[in-house]
């Protein structure tokens, strides 16, 4: 089949076109290396690789420290004899700095009135959220439907009311998949918990390291690069605008009008970006594809940071903060801390979901006083100073990414997750953290399908022909509707 636009004169070309150089894109890289695969080629549009792993200069000049504004801790770390995190390895092979966060036994509690000690409501909430995996698991056992997460919580008595409770559940749920519980599937965020905290059901282990390492978080994929990659095998500032795809190959044209030929491509865009056609296919997707792209939920988590002359916060490692607007700046964190950067003078706060939405279409000025005012709320007796730097990053608006990763809602049912992954014509392959069925959202997920997918189109090459993974042309209830 011919392609249907350009003619391949102006080419370069490549066995496996690898596009996006994030996690996914770097260790599929890496696999194709190892398999004996040179001829790939890693497009990014960017000029540096990484991804999502993206850090900022942030401070006054002379004061001035690496922060990550995108993923921030190895999640789940190794268990003697049991899994590790992939992600956890890397770190250490680069020495790259992280330190133990402490989740649960670091904490300083505040609502509107200031300081206000609710941590018997804050262990109750981490109590609620262990039962609510814990049921999702029996269901999963007895076959019974998803729900939301929402669902879940009030099956399980755990109906928070007030400020404080509700603060305490955003803690345990919001916080980590960046959306609302009644947005979330019940079942599959209880595995994406379990595969990754829980080692007796296969997870790395319940610790969380937070990188504070000066040369960002993205040395782990950037340091590993460059132990295999070639100059000639990647492609920076390059942002492809067409992807056209045929049982025969696929051909890439950049926003420049380059024209790039390939035999295979692995495509590691965000959910976003695909949900926001943001690069066109053509022909167009299947309808199957198009139903699961758009089925699965592209969510955002946006870290704001404050440099203040001086510090006159918590010294515990977390605040929250229960405002009477639930996930209105709710939590806090500080890294002017022995063993993070001390005398930084640097404190941050987290927003999600449709929160995080909201302040990127408000001025940085708005965001910013709106934050001053919780502070003086949560500190009555400080005469809180002007900041002396402040910064977020807009990952929603951001057309490489538009949002900060995939959550799985109650309506996305295991066939969109296979249709997600799915290949088109052994030529087109998908990969990133959203195709990722046990830790979709993590950097681990991002690690594992990486080197599934580049792994499977190794074979294609290796092997003479392709196995293409199953899809789904429709996803159909188990039993029909019976109305009226
Ligand atoms: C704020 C935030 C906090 C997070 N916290 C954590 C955490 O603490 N721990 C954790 O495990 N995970 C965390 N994550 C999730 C983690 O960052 C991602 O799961 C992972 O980085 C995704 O990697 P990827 O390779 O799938 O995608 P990406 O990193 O998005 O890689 C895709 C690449 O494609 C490029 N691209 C996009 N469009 C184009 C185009 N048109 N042309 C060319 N190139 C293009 C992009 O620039 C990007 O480099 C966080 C993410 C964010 C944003």
């Amino acid at each position: 089949i011919p392609f249907p636009r350009r003619s391949a004169s102006s080419s370069t070309n490549a066995s496996v076109l690898i596009l996006g150089g994030g996690v996914a894109g770097v260790i599929a890289a890496r696999t194709l290396h190892e398999q004996g695969i040179t001829n790939y080629l890693i497009i990014e549009a960017r000029n540096e690789l990484g991804g999502r792993l993206t850090s900022h200069k942030f401070g006054a000049k002379d004061h001035q420290y690496t922060v990550e504004v995108g993923a921030n801790w190895v999640q789940g770390t190794e268990t003697p004899g049991g899994n590790t995190n992939p992600i956890w390895t890397l770190a250490n092979k680069h020495n790259v700095s992280t330190v133990y966060s402490d989740y649960f036994d670091s904490m300083t509690t505040y609502d509107y009135t200031g300081q206000m000690d609710y941590l018997d409501l804050f262990n109750k909430s981490i109590d609620a959220y262990t039962m609510l995996t814990d049921v999702a698991g029996a269901r999963v056992a007895r076959r019974e439907v998803d729900s939301t997460s929402r669902t879940g919580y009030s099956l399980i008595g755990s109906k928070p009311q007030t400020p404080q409770e509700m603060a305490a559940e955003y803690y345990q749920f919001d916080w980590e998949y960046a959306q609302t519980p009644e947005e979330t599937s019940w079942i599959a965020s209880s595995w994406a918990n379990n595969f990754t905290f829980d080692p007796s059901e296969g997870g790395f282990s319940d610790e969380n390291y937070l990188c504070i390492d000066q040369r960002g978080f993205k040395t782990i994929v950037q340091a590993e690069a460059s132990e295999f990659l070639d100059q000639h095998q990647v492609l920076y500032n390059a942002t492809i605008t067409d992807i056209a795809y045929s049982p025969s190959g696929v051909q890439v044209s950049l926003a420049d009008g380059r024209v790039i030929n390939g035999q295979y491509s692995i495509v590691t865009f965000s959910l976003g970006v695909l949900q926001h056609d943001d690069v066109v296919f053509e022909p167009t997707l299947p309808d199957w594809k198009v139903e699961a792209i758009q089925s699965m939920t592209m969510a955002t988590y946006s870290k704001i940071f404050f440099q203040f002359p001086d510090n006159f916060w918590f010294d515990t490692q977390f605040a929250l903060y229960a405002d009477k607007e639930r996930g209105r700046y709710p939590v806090w964190q500080s890294l002017d801390l022995q063993g993070f950067f001390e005398g930084s003078g640097i404190l941050f706060v987290t927003v999600t979901g449709d929160f995080s939405e909201r302040i990127e279409a408000l001025p940085d000025s708005q965001v910013q006083l709106e934050i001053l005012s919780v502070l003086r709320n949560m500190f009555p007796n400080v005469t809180i100073p002007d900041p002396i730097d402040f910064y977020y990053q807009r990952w929603h608006s951001d057309p490489l990414f538009r949002g900060s990763y995939s959550n799985w809602p109650a309506s996305f049912f295991s066939e969109h997750h296979e249709n997600l992954r799915a290949d088109i014509h052994g030529r087109l392959w998908f990969a990133g953290e959203h195709t990722s069925m046990k830790w979709f959202g993590f950097l681990h997920g991002a690690y594992f399908e990486g080197l599934d997918v580049a792994t499977r189109v190794a074979d294609c090459i290796n092997g003479g022909g392709c196995i293409s993974l199953q899809h789904f042309n429709e996803v159909k209830n188990a039993r029909s509707y019976t109305v009226g």
